[in-house]
């Protein structure tokens, strides 16, 4: 559940306008978006772990506290709120990490409105703000024992600084050599029901008899490593995650033909004998919507495992074997705690010059939301950061910030 603010607002109605449809009160900001109106608090208490959510639907007349998804972004020095889109909140920490100071709350994005049907309370959830076009996630799908983990682990082992694997929950139990935490988080039936009904998944299936699904927490842990996340899941978590909008690749893997995929499963020795014909029988269905449905980017056959793996290799642009395009992380935003910001069409502009210092001090950073990508708890990528000289420069990225 959503978290009292740290603030009081005693009268939603008060409160002062900053010019872009924002008003704010003490540390917090409210935001009015239709006919809701969303108190974000920052907290000014050490006690607080992180900042609060407020709903108030002036239509009912009441205060509403949601559901609140994804990770939350830490107590802070005060916060500017612009409104994005009438879906999602820009939110700019003072005082915070380069990192950490641009989030995202999402108020009416697809995830959103879907969650809240699904969770029958107000949702909205957090999403911290990736600068650049940080490489979207691999999604791989396909049949079991197709070679979807053979694949990922070559790739990981290749390149390990470029990928890290999304880590999913199962109820399934775990084979000899699978390590708790590192093939997956292995869990009771319950846990992970009652995980899901809290919102905690990105998505979740019942695959082979057992619950699997991807949690908000497993992609922003590979979100934060600063490495290209992968997902191995199965066609109907591959189906609600592009349902959601999740700017991914994703993957198909193929099998030659059935008598092979049987032998393959069977080689590896990990099922009982009712658990491979169980298999067998989903993957004809698999195989049928992973070749017919619009869901995959790319169709891959692994008949060959090295042919396979060059392919793979290809279309993620890692045709050359040494790891020479793994783009780091670009660097985050250095904010000083004094800044005041507005917004100019999809340009947020950030004043950061220090009234005592005078124009020697001038330093105007512009935010290009133009090309956001994200919707959904996680990371929210392809912010664009530089910075101009003055609000009369060409606001045209001419002046990469490095
Ligand atoms: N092209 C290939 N040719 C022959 N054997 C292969 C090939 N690719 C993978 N294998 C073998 O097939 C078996 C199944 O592969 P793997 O465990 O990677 O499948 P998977 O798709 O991850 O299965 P699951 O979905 O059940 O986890 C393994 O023993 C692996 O070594
Ligand atoms: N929808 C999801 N499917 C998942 C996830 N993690 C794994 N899987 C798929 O399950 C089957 C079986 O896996 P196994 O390890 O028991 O052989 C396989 O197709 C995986 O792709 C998940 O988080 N969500």
């Amino acid at each position: 559940m959503g978290e009292a603010p740290a603030f009081c607002v005693d009268n939603p109605q008060n409160g002062f306008s900053n010019g872009f449809g924002l008003k704010s009160k003490g540390f917090g900001t409210l935001t009015d978006v239709a006919d809701k109106r969303f108190v974000i608090g920052g907290a000014n208490n050490d006690s607080i772990s992180s900042i609060g959510v407020q709903i108030y639907d002036k239509s009912k007349e009441k205060w509403v506290i949601p559901t609140v998804l994804g990770a939350k972004p830490k107590p802070c020095k005060g916060h500017s709120a612009i409104l994005l889109n009438e879906d999602r909140i820009m939110i700019i920490i003072k005082g915070s990490t380069p990192d950490d100071c641009i989030w995202f709350l999402e108020v009416d994005t697809k995830y959103v409105k879907e969650q809240k049907k699904v969770l029958g309370t107000e949702v909205v959830a957090w999403s911290k703000g990736v600068r650049g076009d940080a490489e979207k996630p691999v999604v791989i799908s396909g049949p079991s024992g197709v070679g979807k983990g053979t694949l990922i682990n070559m790739l990981m082992k290749e390149f390990p600084s470029m990928f890290g694997f999304s880590v999913s929950h199962t109820t399934r139990a775990p084979r000899g050599m699978e390590k708790n935490g590192v093939h997956y988080h292995f869990t009771e039936r319950t846990v992970m029901e009652k995980d899901i009904k809290d919102g905690k998944f990105l998505e979740f299936a019942s695959v082979h008899g057992n619950l699997y699904g991807t949690s908000i927490e497993a992609v922003e842990a590979v979100a934060d490593s600063g490495k290209r996340c992968i997902l191995d899941i199965d066609v109907q978590g591959a189906r609600s995650i592009t349902a959601r909008s999740l700017d991914a690749i994703f993957i198909f893997i193929c099998p030659p033909s059935m008598r092979e995929l049987e032998k393959r499963l069977r080689a590896r020795g990990t099922e009982t004998e009712e658990q491979i014909l169980k298999r067998l029988r989903n993957a004809e269905a698999e195989i049928e919507q992973g070749k017919s449905s619009d869901i995959f980017d790319h169709i891959l056959d692994n008949a060959n495992l090295e042919e396979c793996y060059n392919n793979l290799k290809k279309l993620l642009g890692l045709d050359g074997t040494a790891p020479t395009n793994h783009k780091p992380s670009p660097k985050g935003i250095d904010l000083p705690l004094n800044h005041s910001v507005s917004k100019m069409d999809k340009k947020i502009l950030i004043n950061c010059e220090t009234p005592e210092l005078g124009k020697a001090s001038k330093k105007l950073i512009v935010l290009d939301v133009s090309s956001l990508k994200g919707g959904f708890p996680g990371r929210t990528r392809g912010l664009n950061v530089y910075a101009i000289d003055s609000f009369s420069d060409s606001l045209n990225g001419t002046h990469k910030l490095s």
